[in-house]
């Protein structure tokens, strides 16, 4: 195949800056394209395509200057600023950027607004938003960055869009992974895990490569626990402990369910912990649960209810949805997403703890090391968080948990091409569902 080169001279006029994103993205991310921008004082760029020249089109307007792995900014968000020229500004924080893959997804709309109007990260707290969209969904991020622009939210200062990880991820200090594709039918759980496992593995190169080294990482697409471990994986240069997979939105279902039978407002729930894998094996754990300051054993005295009705409730709550809904919970994984982050940037209050998935090498609970497996966790809000030591078990509770975490390790023999551990091997139990499939 022919390779065509065309060499491009660079005015920023000739196309709106929304415009100048998209034609360069597109460019710079085409499988047979690659885009290389000149230095910024010769303002030309050259394109070269692997396309036979019956193929080559000249674009319909000039090129522009693209610096290496930046994604282009968004509309209004190319404008500048001078920050410490507004008033208001000038008690702020420094800006912190925050990737979102999946952007055009049903989570992540309503997420990214809760993210740009300060309820996550706090009104004094600007931030970029980087969104990592697919070839299939890129109109639908502009859609989605065309609505960001119109909500005037003063704290978002940038918004960029890319197809690119190495673009998005450049520096970021918070990536939420929600892009995944969803179990369609016919289709097994072992090739769910294959295909979502390899935008995980790409995605913790690109994290490891580009990200900052503090980076905080919450998996949401599912299987979310398995998504993290091969992200991890593929991050060395990360700190394993950065990496979480949401178990946040099974620890709120938890809490509403023990706050509906005892008759409570939920907010009288407290130290709940969801332990293992975010499937129908998860374990909401009754016996360390407190209501009003109480065992929840004192408060509920319905043991059958506890161990049976309470405990796969929880544990398929998503299905029921689904049923009802007709699509998986959305708005809430959004709200138990800004809740994961607020429970890692605000010190948790005495004697609480919240649930996150995280890596269990090192845990104090006996559970198999160097799987992700959602447990108790405590953060004094500097980002990182210490796992809770003063929690009791009984026969119950094991048994539970050690059926999720053979789950967890079976479902890390079926990824093992995908975390350098050699030949995969595929033994899911049977019962292994996501909470949706149900
Ligand atoms: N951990 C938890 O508690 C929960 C997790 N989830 C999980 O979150 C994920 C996202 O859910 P939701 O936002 O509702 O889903 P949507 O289907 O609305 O959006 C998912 C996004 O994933 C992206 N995607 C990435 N790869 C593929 C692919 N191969 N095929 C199709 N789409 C792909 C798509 O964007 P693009 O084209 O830009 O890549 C799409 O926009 C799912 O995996 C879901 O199971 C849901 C609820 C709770
Ligand atoms: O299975 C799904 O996609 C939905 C899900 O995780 C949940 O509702 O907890």
């Amino acid at each position: 195949m022919a390779v065509a080169e065309l060499s491009l001279s660079y005015t920023k006029s000739h196309l709106h800056s929304s415009q100048l994103s998209f034609f360069s993205t597109r460019l710079s991310n085409h499988r047979r394209c690659t885009f290389r921008p000149f230095p910024r004082t010769q303002k030309a760029a050259t394109i070269s395509c692997s396309v036979a020249p019956s193929q080559v089109q000249a674009p319909a307007a000039v090129g522009v200057e693209v610096p290496k792995n930046k994604p282009e900014c968004f509309g209004v968000f190319c404008l500048t600023y001078d920050l410490k020229a507004e008033e208001e500004t000038k008690s702020w924080k420094k800006l912190i950027n925050i990737a979102v893959s999946g952007a055009a997804g049903m989570i992540s709309n309503h997420l990214l607004f809760k993210l740009a109007s300060g309820q996550v990260f706090g009104p004094d707290q600007p931030i970029a938003l980087k969104l990592l969209g697919s070839e299939r969904s890129f109109e639908a991020l502009e859609g989605v960055a065309m609505e960001l622009e119109d909500s005037l939210f003063p704290l978002l200062r940038e918004v960029s869009i890319s197809i690119n990880p190495y673009e998005v991820f450049q520096d970021v200090e918070w990536a939420l992974l929600i892009g995944a594709k969803p179990r369609g039918p016919g289709m097994e759980r072992a090739g769910l895990l294959d295909i979502n496992g390899q935008i995980f593995a790409e995605q913790g190169k690109a994290l490891n490569a580009v990200a900052s080294r503090d980076v905080k990482v919450i998996v949401v697409g599912n299987p979310c626990n398995t998504n993290a471990l091969i992200c991890l994986k593929n991050a060395p240069n990360i700190p394993a402990k950065n990496f979480h997979a949401l178990t946040r939105l099974d620890e709120n279902r938890a809490k509403c369910q023990l706050a509906l039978k005892a008759g409570v407002f939920y907010d009288q729930v407290s130290n709940a912990t969801i332990w293992g894998n975010h499937s129908t094996t998860q374990v909401p754990d009754f016996l360390n649960a407190r209501i009003n300051g109480l065992p929840v054993k004192e408060v509920i005295k319905d043991q059958k209810w506890l161990e049976e009705e309470f405990t796969e409730k929880v544990q398929k709550r998503g299905g029921v949805l689904i049923k009802k809904w007709g699509r998986s919970s959305a708005a809430s994984t959004a709200v138990s997403i800004a809740d994961a982050i607020r429970s890692l940037i605000t010190p948790t209050p005495e004697g609480d703890w919240f649930s996150s998935g995280v890596y269990t090498t090192g845990n104090p609970y006996g559970v198999a090391e160097d799987i992700v497996f959602s447990m108790p966790c405590r953060s004094k809000g500097d980002g990182d968080y210490e796992l809770v030591k003063d929690v009791i078990f009984d026969d119950y509770l094991l048994k539970r948990i050690t059926k999720t975490e053979a789950e967890l390790l079976a479902e890390k023999r079926c990824v093992a091409h995908l975390i350098g551990e050699g030949i995969a091997f595929c033994d899911l139990p049977e019962d292994t569902m996501l909470p949706g499939e149900m």
